[in-house]
């Protein structure tokens, strides 16, 4: 049985179909997740027409043809309401249905051992009861932060409205400087808002390399995006529920904000100091996990918190899983933290369901690091894409990590717009690559590219990370010529040194 059918619980269920279990899949919103509908799908539609104008103004030719013209902001959100379905689930309900896994609707809580009650919309209850397993995929909810006065009252957008809304703001201030914070304030800038990014931090996206945040910031401000650092919004007023916000922000830890002055057309303060007058504001500032009310107490867990797994997603300290052969409940995707991506989801849904069904035909596990049952790619080589001007496309581990990790490394970068393929891709071409190099093993444990048309170079370090492709044999391994891949043949060149 599986508990929400977000992209995690959808292949969890695929898996254990494909195993032969018969299967059951509740969901208490749309089938399709937070994913289909309010993240992943509608934030990339409405950020590729913004990367497609770009490469057009990137090249001599084409850069004239587009001129200075802007995105039609009605033709973008249409595309974006046909990716959503305009926020109906008939064609992933219809997969369910071909692929053999059963729906019920409604709220999902764990009653006991292998036991959920599902209220439905009309507040009747069903008890269904697994025969093997049932995992949680439940997925996470955006977090705002607490006593902010106001906030509550000035109805900020989160996630959800920040990917549905069908009209653009005049005037949008985002807080966070995370992935959402600045994919959004690229995509709602580039259809025509006035975007100020509220940033408490001194950078944007603290978890990758630092020149990542540094060249996404350049690309912002040269969007127009009012960009302020070390800023707190402290409390907001929305007189009427309805019309414009205003921010009160301060600058955290005694600094002045990022020392810069606004554009004046919106401000009321200076640098991160003062008050900011806005049409809507958007919180950006992270995920819990959406726990607080599928009965976790009725299994001897503690409602509200992040489930804790061991590598093939079995959540540990569960009453009546004593023992191997007791394993029954698992948690997938978003709800145990792992990795916060609909890929590595949908990867740890593969691990488990074959768990499951190795579990239901009395097979061992094999949990060993990159065994059939152990989701090891989390930690070490989980990818990720950042589609902001410019792209940012990382994984594995940034030199930090490997650092605290105590492995010896070295750090190798390169500007990309050296190599031939980047020139052509561009005029001007700017973006910088960095491997991160293990000296005792001889091999790359993570790897960070920065600059326009990166993301679909991802893959190839990925192979590398998880392949654990000894940097002797990767020195085969020929980037075609002249593509932005040739920067590999640099980077390569360095780590042999
Ligand atoms: C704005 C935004 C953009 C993003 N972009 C990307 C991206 O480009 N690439 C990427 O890899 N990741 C992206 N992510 C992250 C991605 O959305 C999540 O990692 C992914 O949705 C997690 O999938 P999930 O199935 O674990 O959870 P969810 O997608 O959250 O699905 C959980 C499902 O469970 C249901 N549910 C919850 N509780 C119950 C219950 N008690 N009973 C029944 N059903 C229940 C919910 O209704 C929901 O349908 C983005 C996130 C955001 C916020
Ligand atoms: N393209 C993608 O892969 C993609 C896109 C969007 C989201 N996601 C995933 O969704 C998850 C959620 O993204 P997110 O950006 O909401 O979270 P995040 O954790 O990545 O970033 C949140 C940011 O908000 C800041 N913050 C927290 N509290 C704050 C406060 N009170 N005031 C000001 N700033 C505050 C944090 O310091 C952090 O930098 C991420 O883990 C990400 O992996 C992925």
């Amino acid at each position: 049985m599986v508990l929400g059918a977000g992209p995690t619980g959808e292949n969890v269920a695929d898996r254990t179909v494909a195993a032969g279990l018969r299967t059951v899949i509740v969901e208490a919103e749309l089938v399709g997740g937070e994913c289909s509908y309010w993240a992943c799908m509608p934030s990339k539609a409405l950020l590729r027409p913004v990367a497609a104008l770009a490469d057009a103004r990137a090249v001599a030719g084409s850069r004239e043809a587009v001129g200075d013209r802007r995105l039609d902001p009605a033709a973008v959100l249409a595309r974006r309401n046909s990716f959503t379905s305009d926020w109906k689930d008939d064609g992933q309900v219809e997969w369910l249905r071909d692929t053999g896994i059963e729906l019920v609707r409604g709220h999902g809580r764990l009653a006991g051992v292998r036991t959920v009650t599902v209220e439905a919309e009309d507040g009747s209850e069903r008890v269904l009861t697994a025969r093997h397993a049932v995992a949680v995929c439940t997925g996470s909810r955006p977090v705002l932060p607490a006593h902010v006065p106001g906030l509550a009252e000035a109805h900020p957008w989160t996630n959800r409205e920040a990917t549905g809304s069908q009209t653009v703001p005049g005037r949008l201030a985002v807080v966070g400087g995370g992935v959402v914070g600045v994919e959004m304030a690229a995509a709602w800038r580039a259809l025509g808002s006035e975007v100020v990014l509220l940033v408490r931090g001194d950078g944007l996206l603290p978890r990758m390399e630092p020149f990542a945040g540094e060249l996404v910031a350049e690309g912002l401000r040269a969007a127009g995006v009012d960009l302020r650092f070390g800023t707190e919004v402290t409390a907001l007023e929305r007189a009427d529920g309805s019309g414009p916000v205003t921010l009160t922000l301060a600058a955290r830890d005694g600094r002045n904000g990022d020392g810069k002055g606004g554009d004046g057309q919106h401000e009321d303060g200076q640098g991160g100091t003062g008050t900011l007058t806005v049409d809507e504001v958007l919180y950006a500032t992270g995920r819990a996990p959406r726990t607080a009310d599928i009965g976790l107490e009725q299994v001897g867990l503690k409602p509200g918190g992040w489930l804790e797994v061991d590598d093939s997603c079995t959540v540990l300290g569960v009453d009546g899983a004593e023992g191997v052969d007791g394993a029954w409940l698992y948690a997938v995707g978003d709800v145990n933290r792992r990795a916060l991506l609909t890929h590595q989801g949908k990867y740890q849904a593969r691990i488990t369901g074959a768990a499951i069904a190795a579990r239901a035909e009395g097979r061992p596990l094999d949990t060993s690091r990159w065994g059939a049952h152990s989701a090891s790619a989390d930690l070490a080589g989980a990818p990720q894409v950042v589609f902001t001007q410019p792209e940012v496309a990382a994984v594995g581990l940034t030199r930090a990590a490997a650092e605290a990790a105590g492995l010896r490394v070295r750090t190798v970068d390169h500007e990309i717009g050296s190599v031939a393929g980047a020139s052509l891709y561009a005029d001007d071409y700017r973006g910088r690559a960095r491997v991160v190099f293990d000296l005792d093993r001889q091999v790359i444990v993570g790897a960070c590219l920065v600059g326009p048309g990166v993301a679909e170079l991802l893959h190839s370090a990925t192979v590398a990370v998880v392949g654990e492709v000894p940097i002797d044999r990767l020195w085969h391994a020929v980037p075609s010529y002249p593509t932005i891949s040739e920067v590999w043949l640099r980077l390569l060149e360095d780590c042999r040194g």
